[in-house]
């Protein structure tokens, strides 16, 4: 079926017209990253991606100035009927010269909603040609567009003041058709708008009525619900200069955002950085090679706090102690969550998503798992830094890193007089009487001939004792049989 796209590649890039739908994302068995050589990820199915634990970036700014261009390009020529007049020259009618009256620019008002990057450089070209800008943007405060020249208000109070409508938002649930019937109704007769955003967020049927009757007197449209159009009438429609989403289609344009897009990946698979990801605050401050060492023990302290409760749980405290660990709340919680839910997502078989810092945290909020982090500035003594996760179910684990290793610090709320290594093969196991579970554990293990590295046990608290065990090679059902007449619980975790 996808036989344009192997299964081998780890990387796809695509620009609008590639629909990277669920069915694309679970073809690519290799997958990682999704690229977006622009600015809408409308054309990438990111929640498919998100739940697959693919990156999906883009390259916002790269077609910032073209995009803006163009939509100058479309308002100019709106003005004075460029598209007709060169219809009327191709078809030798210079006598259309008579119909083809435009009007000034200067001392029109041009209202933009969505102020962001595209919208912010449209209303700085157009002020030179003497045109009064206003504007809308929920999140640009009215300060911030005042330094760029337009005046903030509310969309009802723009509507009746605009000569011109430019919108540059993205296409949500709170933009589509923004500008319908009511909008058009309330606007001057004549008002002349213009999309070089995404198609629906004017209700193209309301703009073909409004064309129709003469509320709207001309439209310029880059961007269309379909595309490329089935039903093309509003292309052809005498006050319509429409262009095929040409917004980005610059050489400046593509070269820059191929380039930006090609730096950003290379910076990912070297571990430098992640600028332009949609779908993975986790791995913001993840990719740090001191960060890894925190990566790894959050997963081991997830895969533990799932083996020794294994009773389902809604809700994880992470706190991080130690200001090494200021910004790592996110990572090593979404860590923890991946070891958390690896061993139903190993049950799920094959077919289950690859768990990792991108799809756990999205996986866990389907699951129901609600996360908190928090954050204290110095560590327990004698510790600079540690980790401590709590779960509802009642487990609770604290660990630390070491020369790069994994520490378990405590379980339960009983500290490990030596912190214990959390590597490789892991024998965790409890029981009672303190002083002699250590030597009776290491005897047991000893005559069931299993090669032990390191072994440490816990404070006691209400007589019970946590244990855990490293060993030089793994280790068969069998040790953990040779341990049942000595402790209450004891299981063999691969970390
Ligand atoms: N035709 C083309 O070839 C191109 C189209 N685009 C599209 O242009 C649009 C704008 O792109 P940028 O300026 O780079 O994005 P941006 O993210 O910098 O700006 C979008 C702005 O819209 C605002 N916004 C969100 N909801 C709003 C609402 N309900 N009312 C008013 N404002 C709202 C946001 O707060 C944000 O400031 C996007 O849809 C993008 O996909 C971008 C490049 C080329
Ligand atoms: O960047 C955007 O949002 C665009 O719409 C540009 O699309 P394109 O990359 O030219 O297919």
């Amino acid at each position: 079926m996808f036989g344009f796209f192997p299964q081998k590649y780890d990387g796809l890039i695509v620009r609008s017209a590639t629909k990277v739908t669920a069915d694309v994302i679970n073809a690519g068995k290799n997958l990682k990253i999704i690229g977006r050589a622009g600015t809408g990820v409308d054309n990438i199915d990111c929640e498919a991606a998100t739940s697959r634990g693919i990156i999906v970036m883009n390259t916002p700014g790269g077609n910032t100035l073209s995009a803006a261009e163009h939509t100058c390009t479309l308002i100019c020529a709106l003005s004075r009927h460029v598209a007709r007049g060169d219809q009327a020259m191709k078809a030798e009618k210079w006598s259309e010269r008579k119909v083809l009256m435009g009007s000034e620019l200067y001392g029109k008002t041009l209202a933009i909603v969505g102020l962001g990057r595209i919208g912010k450089e449209v209303a700085l070209r157009m002020q030179s040609f003497g045109m009064t800008t206003i504007g809308f943007d929920p999140l640009v405060p009215p300060e911030v567009s005042q330094e760029f020249g337009v005046e903030s208000m509310p969309l009802e109070k723009i509507w009746p003041l605009a000569d011109y409508i430019t919108v540059h938002t993205p296409l949500i649930p709170q933009t589509r058709n923004l500008i319908n019937d009511k909008v058009f109704s309330i606007c001057k007769k004549g008002v002349k708008v213009v999309n070089v955003a995404r198609g629906g967020i004017i209700d193209e049927e309301a703009l073909l009525r409004a064309l129709e009757s003469g509320q709207c007197g001309g439209a310029g449209l880059d961007v269309f619900i379909q595309e490329p159009p089935k039903d093309f009438t509003l292309a052809k429609h005498p006050k319509v200069i429409a262009t095929p989403h040409l917004g980005a289609s610059t050489t400046e344009a593509q070269e820059r955002v191929a380039v930006e897009i090609a730096e950003q990946f290379v910076d990912v698979a070297q571990g430098k950085q992640l600028f332009g990801a949609i779908n993975a605050p986790a791995l913001t401050n993840a990719l740090s090679p001191d960060a890894r060492p925190w990566v790894e023990l959050g997963e081991r302290l997830g895969v533990l706090a799932a083996t020794i409760n294994s009773a389902s749980s809604d809700n994880l405290q992470v706190t991080t102690y130690g200001s090494s660990l200021k910004k790592a709340g996110s990572y090593i919680s979404a860590a923890i969550l991946s070891g958390l839910l690896r061993n139903s997502s190993q049950k799920a078989g094959g077919d289950a998503p690859p768990l990792n810092l991108v799809s756990a945290p999205a996986l866990a909020k389907a699951n129901g798992i609600n996360v908190k982090t928090s954050h204290e500035e110095s560590a327990p003594s004698p510790y600079t830094s540690l980790v401590t996760l709590t779960l509802s179910n009642g487990c609770r684990l604290s660990g630390t890193t070491s020369g790069g290793n994994s520490l378990l610090v405590e379980v339960q709320g009983q500290q490990f007089s030596a912190p214990a290594s959390l590597t490789g093969s892991v024998l965790i196991f409890s029981g009672t009487g303190n002083s002699k579970l250590l030597p009776t554990v290491a005897g047991a293990l000893g005559s069931a001939g299993v090669a032990v590295t390191s072994l440490s046990t816990s404070a006691e608290s209400n007589g019970q004792t946590w244990g855990v065990a490293t060993f030089a090679s793994s280790v068969t059902p069998q040790c953990v049989d040779s341990l049942k007449s000595v402790v209450s619980s004891a299981v063999v975790v691969a970390l």
